[in-house]
């Protein structure tokens, strides 16, 4: 694998100075990024995908392990690693609110060392891909959340890293803006080679643009695979099943034994099983205690079913 990031072991702890306590925030993370890749980081709140992000970027330093940036360790050789990086943290809020899109644009030019002459080109090229031309003079605080996200993002694009890490690039923005923006980032991946990094919640960014996720969960990589591949596992595995009378006290007892990730509502049964021959033993346990079957189909999987259904697996483990 031609890897761009190497995630090895990393751990975080805070120090809660408050409650004199410790907190293992992310614990032996470790994952590969391909160069030109779009990896999705996901988990629920408080999974620790900043903290993964804030590391790679050279925010914080890991208490163990180590990110290889480019095969320059982030620490080590910290200026050398963070050159291929750009990042956005808060959105909006790396912004000056008080300038113009064109201000801020040559405002963050200038500090990563741009002549004016060079960056005039680069801003104009910038303005266009992002569709924000007609708002060049406008002031940031004047813009929607999703033009101050898309300015964001070209901000970073300033410095022409390999690597941009995104922090829920899409979090707040209506759908059409989200799609937007998961447009550009595809174009970005792409056409120019860039390799992309988001945290995010939202599940249709990670079905629709990324190649790849990585799930983190209570500070655990708990999956590290293909995202057609994860949905494809799935889609095998998940059925709904209409029962002609409800599940009586014992077969919901069995059925708890024997497939622990299953839930119902009435008459309607939903099973995720680990191989597909199951199904026939599962149809065995209603037929043993006399429950007709109606119907069995399997189930349209989108990711935020495999998300919600790894969670809950880890949990049950
Ligand atoms: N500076 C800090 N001091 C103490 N604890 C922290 C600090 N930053 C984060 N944490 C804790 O570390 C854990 C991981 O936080 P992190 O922000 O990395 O999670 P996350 O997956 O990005 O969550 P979210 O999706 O809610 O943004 C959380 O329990 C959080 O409360």
């Amino acid at each position: 694998m031609d890897s761009i990031i190497k995630v090895d072991g990393i751990r975080k702890i805070y120090n809660m100075r408050k409650a004199k306590e410790m907190f293992v925030a992310v614990d032996d993370v470790s994952f590969e990024v391909e160069k030109g890749e779009i990896l999705g980081l996901l988990g629920p709140n408080g999974a620790g995908k900043t903290t993964t992000i804030k590391t790679i970027c050279g925010l914080l330093v890991p208490d163990k392990g180590s990110v290889i940036i480019n095969g320059y360790d982030s620490v080590k050789k910290r200026n050398k690693a963070l050159r291929h990086i750009s990042a956005v943290l808060e959105g909006n809020r790396n912004l000056y609110w008080r300038m113009t899109v064109e201000e801020n644009l040559e405002y963050f030019a200038g500090n990563r060392g741009m002549a004016r002459k060079a960056m005039k080109p680069h801003i104009d090229k910038l303005l266009t891909q992002f569709r924000l031309q007609e708002k060049r003079q406008e002031l940031v605080n004047k813009l929607s959340r999703g033009m101050q996200q898309k300015l964001a993002i070209a901000v970073a694009m300033l410095a022409n890293t390999d690597v941009i890490l995104l922090d829920e690039p899409t979090l707040g923005l209506d759908v059409e803006t989200g799609y937007e923006v998961r447009e550009i980032l595809r174009t970005i991946a792409k056409k120019e080679g860039k390799t992309i990094i988001i945290s995010t919640h939202d599940m249709p960014v990670v079905q629709d643009l990324c190649e790849r996720t990585v799930i983190i969960n209570n500070g655990k990589v708990i999956a590290d695979e293909r995202v057609d591949h994860l949905l494809q596992l799935f889609k095998t595995s998940a059925y709904q099943i209409n029962l002609q009378e409800p599940l009586t006290e014992e077969q919901q007892e069995m059925l708890h034994f024997e497939f622990p990730i299953h839930s119902w509502e009435g008459l309607n049964l939903q099973v995720s099983l680990q191989e597909e021959q199951e199904i026939y033993a599962l149809m065995d346990i209603l037929k043993r205690n006399h429950t007709p079957i109606e119907t069995i189909n399997r189930t349209e999987v989108n990711f935020e079913k495999v998300f919600m259904q790894l969670v809950k697996e880890e949990a049950a483990s």
